[in-house]
């Protein structure tokens, strides 16, 4: 579900806090200058339209000329249209300095937000982070847009206007502001009760909802266990209690709809009754009294509106805050890479020397202790051991995606932490068990390995990945859509892309998480043959699942509870009575 927007407290050290974002906006600041000045414009504008329809007013009211008539409503026409261009440039300026601005922090958040180590992905849930970072930024583009100008024209509106009711009649003034500003204060406070209430209810129909979406896509699973007037009874009483709670809002909604009858028309008959016993008393003329209901009306409207943009103001320091605590995250000490950096900068000797870890977000659990081995450079070795006894933790450490928290992680005899991460990486290629493609073409997905790479070494990566038959068998080849909209791959097809990616990477050291799901044996015989190829000549470290496969090992190393247990080769380990090995292989053989 997605979380309501964060309010943060205005505070002098929240908003200065959030002006770090206004460096964003800072190559546009004259342009926004302007902006300012054409609200400020077209503030003065509205403010002076009430002031001249009460002069139209009194002119008409005197039976004075013609000719004086006309002036006014010529001038009345001069305010609004300079007030409509005003408006006009300062919603175009404003408009464009946001958008700039926005498309600029939004490319700063994500090249950040990349670059971030594992560890801060391992803490936080994908989903959350994208709605989280798409919302605030919509928070902060209604801030720059809309809320700033509207809090500065309403500003501008409540003092000025006051102001100019003061000099028109400071008795009527006292009076109207004895009144009006409470009435909308009190109006404010009740509405916002009242919307309490449909939230309220909104999130019980979402609950209720929940119910049903859960109970449908799970469908199998309430039918196998008989369980439809559990879930039928369940949603009656969710759906029940929704029903009660706006009920109650209904209730209170009503009442509000009274009260601003009473109140707003009350406090309007109360200010327009007292301007006619004065101008009984030839203290104001008809024209002002007029104005000044005008005027007494646009103060209402903008105390009114006050309130509503400071729970925006509030939900704009509450975006900023989120995003600035993802800027403020330490990056991966990542760069581009030149072309001439890409060639191959290590042999692929691979030595952990009595590594220890834990995870940042779980220390009090050791994933790793004291873990030593030695891999020669174009050697193969199989990790196996039983499910959580820390296999992928060793691929992990091994991309550098964490430090050990103690020993230490050699590559070709120097520490991998003394290597430039992007050149360390870059020598290193996965092959994981879930392959994930993107949804673009099959041209795309092999050339992620290698976006600097041509047609040719494209189709030859595809080749020694025993994909180019089945790609070739698209009618649009290599431009074949993949994933949602297009078509989509089998497993050991998408398997061969993801071994055409690596091929095409060239990498000294590869990694290969084997899928666990079986695939059928002539897809099985490809995808193997693929990666037999692609392992020729470079230091494999493969996370084995069916042990079928690491018999030709150089190494294996048998990890369980975060140890290596055995290492050496099949016909060693099988040698070894009691071993985890032999009784693993026997199992799965057995199985
Ligand atoms: N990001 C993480 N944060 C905290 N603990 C983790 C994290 N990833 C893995 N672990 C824990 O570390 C231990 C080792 O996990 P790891 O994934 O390395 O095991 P594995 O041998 O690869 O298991 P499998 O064969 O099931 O994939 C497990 O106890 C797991 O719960």
């Amino acid at each position: 579900m997605e979380q309501p927007p964060k309010r943060a407290k205005i505070s002098l050290t929240g908003i200065r806090k959030a002006l770090r974002l206004y460096e964003y906006a800072k190559p546009y600041r004259f342009q926004f200058a302007v902006g300012l000045l054409m609200l400020l414009l077209s503030s003065g504008a509205s403010l002076a339209f009430p002031a001249l329809l009460g002069n139209l007013v009194d002119a008409g009211h005197k039976g004075q000329l013609l000719q004086q008539l006309d002036k006014i409503g010529l001038m009345l026409a001069a305010v609004l249209i300079l007030q409509s261009l005003f408006s006009y440039l300062r919603i175009r300026i404003f408009v464009s300095v946001t958008e700039k601005t926005l498309a600029v922090l939004r490319q700063a958040t994500y090249s950040h937000l990349i670059r971030l180590p594992m560890k801060f992905f391992a803490e936080r849930r994908v989903g959350e982070l994208n709605s989280r970072i798409s919302s605030d930024i919509s928070q902060l583009q209604d801030m720059f847009t809309t809320t700033l100008a509207e809090f500065l024209r309403q500003v501008i509106i409540i003092t000025g206007g006051i102001a100019l009711l003061a000099v028109t009649s400071w008795k009527l003034t006292l009076f109207m502001l004895a009144i009006v500003p409470v009435i909308c204060v009190l109006a404010v406070v009740f509405g916002r009760f009242i919307r309490r209430f449909s939230k309220e209810v909104q999130a019980q129909v979402a609950e209720s909802n929940t119910i049903v979406e859960e109970t449908l896509q799970g469908i199998f699973n309430v039918k196998a266990f008989a369980n439809e007037f559990f879930e039928i009874g369940r949603y009656r009483t969710k759906t029940n209690e929704a029903a009660a709670t706006g009920i109650k809002a209904g209730a209170y909604q009503g009442a509000f709809v009274s009260f601003l009858i009473l109140g707003l028309f009350g406090a309007m008959t109360a200010v327009i009754w007292k301007g006619a016993m004065l101008m009984a008393a030839g203290d104001i003329e008809v024209g002002q009294l007029f104005s000044f209901i005008l005027y007494s009306g646009f103060i209402g409207g903008s105390i009114s509106g006050l309130a509503e943009i400071y729970t925006r103001i509030q939900r704009a320091l509450g975006a900023s805050e989120n995003l600035l605590e993802i800027h403020d995250e330490p990056i991966e000490d990542i760069h581009p890479l030149p072309p001439a950096q890409r060639i191959p900068a290590i042999a692929g000797d691979i030595r952990f020397d009595g590594v220890s870890f834990q995870y940042p977000s779980r220390k009090d659990i050791a994933v790793l202790e004291n873990v030593g081995f030695h891999i020669a450079p174009g050697w193969q070795v199989a990790l196996v051991g039983p499910s959580g006894a820390g296999k992928s933790t060793v691929v992990s450490l091994l991309l550098r995606f964490y430090d050990p928290v103690s020993g230490r992680i050699l590559i070709d005899g120097k520490e991998a932490n003394s290597y430039d991460l992007s050149v360390l990486r870059n020598q290193m290629a996965v092959v994981p068990q879930d392959v994930f493609l993107f949804g673009g073409t099959i041209r795309e997905n092999i050339a992620y390995g290698n976006p600097l790479a041509g047609e040719e070494e494209i189709i030859h990566a595809a080749r020694q990945a025993n994909a180019w038959e089945f790609i070739q068998h698209f009618p649009e080849g290599l431009n074949t859509v993949v994933g949602e909209r297009g078509i989509q791959l089998s497993g050991g097809q998408r398997q061969r892309i993801a071994i055409a990616r690596a091929v095409l990477k060239d990498p000294r050291i590869l990694i290969l998480d084997e899928a666990t799901s079986a695939l059928d044996s002539e897809s099985e015989r490809l995808v193997q043959d693929a990666l037999d190829k692609l392992m020729q000549g470079r230091t494999s470290v493969v996370i084995a699942h069916r042990l079928s496969t690491v018999r030709r090992a150089d190494m294996i190393l048998v990890l369980d509870k975060g140890h290596v247990v055995e290492a050496g080769t099949h016909e060693e380990l099988m040698g070894k009575e009691e071993g985890l090995y032999k009784g693993l292989s026997e199992l799965q053989f057995t199985v």
